[in-house]
C-alpha cells in the first residue's frame, strides 16, 4: 500500500532518533519509483502540501518531519526497480558507484567490497541514508583527507520541488548539483547518487593516544591533517578524537582490562584527557611495513608516554564500529532515548578559546555529565564553496560533536548547556557554524548561510516555488 495513515506509519514518521521533536503528518508515502516520487510532488504543488523524504530519520530536531503533511518514507524506494546499488569500473575518472538515495552506506560499503572497492569518505555510523547524508555534508575521520561525503559525488538524480526529474552534476545543471549537497533537502529528492570509489583495504591498525594537554593534542592533530594528499603514504587514513571527562561518563572498552585502572587515575588526575583516534589502512602488500610506518609517525607526537594503544581490526569491523556501540545500547535500553546532539565548526583560530570556555569552564569545572564529545579538524580546501554546506571562514576548523543521551526528563536541561555554549560562543566573538544546524527563526538561518542566503533564497524559488519540501527544517516557514 503506497499511502498509509494507520498508527504505526504515522507515529513512525512523527518520531526521529532525537526523541525531542514530534510533528504528526497527514498521511505517510511509500514510493517505489521515481514516478510516484514525481506524481506525489506534482500533487503536492497543487495543493501546497508540505513533503518531507524521510531516509532513516536520524536527525534530531525533526528535520525529516511533514507537520499536518506527506512524509515520503525513502525505505521503499527501487524495491521494484532493481536498480539499487551498481558498481562500475572503467571510466575515466575511476571507479564509481551508483546507488538509491534510499540506501544506507552499510550496503553501499557491502556491495563494493565484493569489487574489492570502496567509497573514500565516510560518517561514523553506516545505517545513515545516502540521501540524508549528502543532504548534510557526511562527515567522519576520513574528511581531512577526502572532504566531505558531498566532495566525493559525481552525480545525483533528483526530483525537484516542482516535480521535475533532473539529472545533475558539476557540469550539468549544476546549480541543481551544488544546491542539493548540503542543501537540507531544501531543492529536491535525491533518488540516486554516483559516487566515487577507490581500491579497499582489507586490514585498519586503530590506535588511540591520550594527552594531558591541549595545546599538544591539537598541535598533533593539526599536523596530522596536514598530511593530506589523496596518496599520502607517510600519514594516517582517518583522524577523529574525543574527550575523557572527570565527571564521566565514559566507556574504556576499546583498551586491555589490565590498563583500564590507569587511564581512569590519568582522567582523574588532570580533569580532562584528549584523546587522539587514528587509523591506517594496510593489505598483504603493506602488512609488514605498517607497524613500522605507524611507530615512526607515533615518535613523533606529543601524547603521555605509555598511553598509546592499538588493536588491529578488519577495514569493515572498523568503519562499521558504531553498531557494536548501537548494539550494546539498544540492549541496555539506551537507544531510543532522547538525543539533545549539537555539532558546531570551529575555526581554528578559536579552537583554544573552545576548549577554556566549553570544556574546562562549562562542562568539567561546573561537573556537567559530558556524554560523547568529539573533536576533529578538517582541511576546507577539500570543501566545494559552491555547494549549500556552510563551514568556518579558515583554512582548518574542527568538527566538534556534542553527543548526550538523556532521559526524558533531562534532554531540557542538556538543551540548556547547549545554550549556554552557544552564548558563550557569541560573547566571545567565535565564528562557528552549526553543522547539521537546528535553528528556528529566519534571522538565525540568513545569520547561518551569511552570503551565501541570497542564492539559496533564489535556488527555493527555482527548485520548489511553493516552499513544500523538508518543512522540518524550519527554513522557509519557521
Ligand atoms: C548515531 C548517529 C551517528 C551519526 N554520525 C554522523 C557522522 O559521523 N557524520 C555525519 O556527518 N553525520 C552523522 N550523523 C548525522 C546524520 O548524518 C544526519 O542526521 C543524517 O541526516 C541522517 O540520515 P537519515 O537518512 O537518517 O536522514 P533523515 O533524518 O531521514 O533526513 C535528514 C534530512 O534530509 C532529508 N532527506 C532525507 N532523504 C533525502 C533524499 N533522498 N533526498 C533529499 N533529502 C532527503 C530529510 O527531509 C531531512 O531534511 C549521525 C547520526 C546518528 C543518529
Amino acid at each position: 500500500q503506497q499511502v498509509r495513515n494507520d498508527t504505526e506509519a504515522i507515529s513512525l514518521a512523527s518520531t526521529d532518533f532525537g526523541h525531542i521533536v514530534k510533528e504528526i503528518p497527514e498521511a505517510v508515502f511509500y514510493p517505489t519509483t521515481s514516478n510516484d516520487i514525481i506524481t506525489l510532488l506534482k500533487q503536492a504543488n497543487d495543493n501546497t502540501t508540505p513533503i518531507a523524504a524521510r531516509g532513516q530519520g536520524h536527525s534530531v530536531r525533526g528535520q525529516s518531519m511533514a507537520q499536518k503533511g506527506i512524509v515520503v518514507n525513502m525505505t521503499s524506494f527501487g524495491n521494484e526497480g532493481g536498480r539499487i546499488i551498481i558498481v562500475s569500473e572503467g571510466s575515466s575518472f575511476g571507479p564509481y558507484v551508483d546507488v538509491g538515495g534510499e540506501q544506507i552506506w552499510i550496503n553501499v560499503l557491502g556491495e563494493t567490497l565484493k569489487h574489492g572497492l570502496s567509497p573514500v569518505s565516510w560518517t561514523d555510523y553506516l545505517y545513515l541514508s545516502v540521501g540524508g547524508t549528502l543532504s548534510n555534508a557526511g562527515i567522519s575521520g576520513q574528511s581531512f583527507r577526502f572532504g566531505p561525503q558531498i566532495s566525493n559525488v559525481y552525480e545525483l538524480d533528483v526530483i525537484t520541488g516542482k516535480g521535475d526529474f533532473v539529472t545533475c552534476s558539476r557540469n550539468k545543471a549544476p546549480d541543481l548539483f551544488y544546491s542539493v549537497l548540503g542543501g537540507l533537502g531544501q531543492f529536491g529528492i535525491i533518488t540516486r547518487a554516483r559516487i566515487a570509489l577507490a581500491p579497499a583495504p582489507t586490514s585498519v591498525k586503530w590506535v588511540r593516544l591520550l594527552y594531558n594537554d591541549f595545546s599538544a593534542f591539537s598541535r598533533d592533530q593539526e599536523h596530522l591533517i596536514s598530511m593530506n594528499g589523496r596518496m599520502e603514504k607517510n600519514g594516517v587514513d582517518y583522524l577523529e578524537g574525543f574527550l575523557l571527562m572527570r565527571q564521566g561518563p565514559f566507556d574504556l572498552s576499546f583498551y586491555p582490562e589490565p590498563d583500564q585502572l590507569r587511564i581512569t587515575t590519568l582522567v582523574n588526575q588532570t580533569g580532562i584527557v584528549y584523546l587522539i583516534e587514528l587509523a591506517k589502512y594496510y593489505d598483504a602488500t603493506t602488512q609488514n611495513s605498517v607497524d613500522k610506518d605507524l611507530q615512526l609517525l607515533l615518535n613523533r607526537l606529543g601524547f603521555v608516554r605509555g598511553f598509546a594503544f592499538s588493536k588491529d581490526a578488519t577495514y569493515l569491523e572498523f568503519l562499521n564500529r558504531v553498531r557494536a556501540e548501537e548494539l550494546k545500547l539498544r540492549k541496555l535500553g539506551l537507544w531510543e532515548v532522547p538525543h539533545p546532539w549539537m555539532n558546531l565548526f570551529v575555526p581554528k583560530s578559536r579552537i583554544s578559546d573552545f576548549d577554556s570556555g566549553v570544556f574546562k569552564d562549562i562542562f568539567l569545572k561546573n561537573k556537567v555529565p559530558a556524554g560523547l564529545i568529539i573533536i576533529y579538524p578538517m582541511n576546507r580546501n577539500k570543501w566545494d564553496d559552491k555547494m549549500s554546506a556552510m563551514t568556518p571562514n579558515e583554512d582548518v576548523f574542527y568538527a566538534i560533536g556534542l553527543l548526550h543521551s538523556s532521559t526524558p526528563e533531562e534532554w531540557e536541561a542538556f538543551d540548556n548547556v547547549n545554550k549556554q555554549i552557544l552564548e558563550f560562543c557569541r560573547v566571545a566573538g567565535i565564528m562557528f557554524k552549526q553543522y547539521i544546524p537546528h535553528y528556528e527563526t529566519e534571522h538565525d538561518w540568513i545569520n547561518h548561510f551569511g552570503s551565501k542566503w541570497g542564492n539559496f533564497q533564489l535556488k527555493k524559488l527555482q527548485f520548489d516555488p511553493k516552499k513544500i519540501l523538508a518543512p522540518g527544517q524550519k527554513i522557509f516557514n519557521s
